[in-house]
């Protein structure tokens, strides 16, 4: 791994947010062909990059019984638990509407209305990701979505990992489909014969599942770009070489694309972390992709001082951060971007990965400025609501007669006005 000065140049871009061109040029052509030639399309892009040619994309429930069957015990133990931590997380997420009320009876309101029917993208490809249909599912769920719908790409034997059916079985999921890449994302947006369209789509998935997201935005909603995999680590003289290494690897494992930064205070840990990475690498049964992202997204850098590591984590903005140094707790009140913060030596990413509640679609590429996790307002929409009685009307018309006036809007200022006293008047309105 490389081994450099902290400078300002520090950056997690990496041409996630445009593609190179080809990608994108593959991404918009998928996403036409879906759009104009339905469950052919899909079924032709599947036989193309998942190796197999579908004749049906619905799973069908002997497929999820059959799937959930052939599970260990303890593992659909293991997953339920994790359903449990995360429930309770996202549990305290639940929103309120609210109500405001003014003088003479009149009231606003905010009104929580959770979405219809949300697609989630479950990536597939390389791994199979269990947690995703938990991370995704579960937050839908407690915000109360009618429709849930699960796409996931099948292998080459045409079906879905065990793991991810069971998972989807254990949440009560039924409508699910085996298609992966753009060209799930083309279906979920526009609907094909098999698969109505959805109001919006989250969960994470590689560069093109990413761009294709991006591109069917404003046709339906997205959660964000959740792409390629990151870790960035903070860690001080008191942290292991070798906890520090495995930490990185666990994301640079993800895709080739992933990428994994240390910011240390301590030059020998820098040089220990350094040989670590590549002791453990060698043992590992994903070497070659693990081995890509290292190459080509991975750095240690040093800085003179914990407040230049934690200023250049903040212009970052990476979407996991650990913090490894003397009194963790307090540097993390200093991190304003970050997609998930893990604090101390027992705090491993992958404990967020996959059990302890927090949820693991996280904003990547920088987005962490701007951008939160995955979470129960996600999948909510809030409706204002107003209502004046004739008072407040008559108290506030003149007001906002003159604001539409000053705007030249005359035809705003006559609707206020034309409310009479001699048209009668309404009873009170409720929410
Ligand atoms: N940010 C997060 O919250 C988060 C969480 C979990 C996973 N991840 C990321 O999800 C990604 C999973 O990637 P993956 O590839 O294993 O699975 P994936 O499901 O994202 O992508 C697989 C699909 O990509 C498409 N594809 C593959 N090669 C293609 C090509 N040359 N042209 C067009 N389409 C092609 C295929 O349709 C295939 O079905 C990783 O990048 C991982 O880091 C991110
Ligand atoms: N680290 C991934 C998010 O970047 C999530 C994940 C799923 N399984 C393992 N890890
Ligand atoms: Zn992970």
């Amino acid at each position: 791994m490389k081994i450099q000065d902290l400078t300002n140049n520090i950056s997690l871009r990496r041409p996630l947010e445009s593609g190179n061109e080809e990608q994108l040029q593959t991404v918009r052509e998928v996403l036409a062909n879906v759009r104009q030639n339905g469950d052919v399309a899909v079924k032709r892009y599947g036989a193309k990059w998942d190796g197999v040619f579908l004749k049906e994309l619905r799973v069908s429930p002997e497929e999820v019984s059959e799937a959930v069957s052939s599970m260990d015990a303890q593992l659909v133990e293991d997953l339920k638990e994790a359903a449990l931590n995360i429930r309770a997380y996202h549990d305290k997420q639940k929103r309120q509407g609210y109500r405001l009320n003014l003088e003479n009876d009149s009231w606003l309101g905010q009104r929580i209305t959770a979405l219809e029917a949300v697609g989630l993208y479950v990536p597939g490809g390389s791994a199979a990701y269990p947690s995703s249909v938990l991370m995704n599912v579960i937050p839908a769920q407690v915000a109360g979505v009618e429709r849930i719908v699960l796409v996931s790409p099948p292998g080459k034997d045409g079906k879905l990992p065990a793991a991810v059916l069971t998972a989807a079985s254990i949440l009560g999921i039924t409508e699910i489909y085996k298609m992966g890449g753009a060209q799930a994302i083309g279906a979920l947006a526009y609907g094909t014969e098999s698969i109505q369209a959805v109001d919006k789509i989250t969960g994470p998935g590689n560069i093109f599942v990413a761009l294709a997201k991006r591109e069917v935005f404003g046709e339906v909603a997205i959660d964000m770009i959740a792409g390629p995999s990151e870790i960035a680590i903070i860690a001080d003289e008191t942290a292991y070489a070798d906890e520090i290494a495995a930490d990185l690897l666990s994301q640079a494992e993800h895709d080739p694309m992933a990428c994994a930064i240390l910011v240390t205070t301590s030059e020998r840990l820098a040089e220990e972390v350094a040989e670590e990475v590549e002791n453990q690498l060698t043992l590992l049964p994903r070497e070659a992709i693990a081995r890509k992202a290292i190459e080509n997204f991975g750095s240690i850098y040093i800085a003179e001082t914990l407040a230049e590591a934690v200023q250049a984590i903040n212009q970052l903005a990476p979407e996991h951060l650990e913090i490894v140094t003397d009194n963790a707790e307090a540097v993390a009140g200093q991190i304003r971007n970050a997609g998930a913060i893990f604090i101390g030596r027992y705090s491993s990413e992958p404990v967020g990965d996959y059990f302890a509640g927090t949820n693991h679609v996280l904003p990547t590429n920088s987005t962490a400025r701007f951008a939160s996790g995955l979470n129960v307002d996600d999948f909510i929409k809030k409706t204002s609501v107003v209502y004046y009685t004739k008072e407040t009307w008559a108290q506030n018309s003149p007001k906002i007669a003159r604001l539409a006036r000053l705007e030249g809007l005359e035809a705003h200022a006559r609707a206020v006005e034309s409310r009479g006293w001699e048209k009668g008047d309404e009873s009170s309105g409720s929410n």
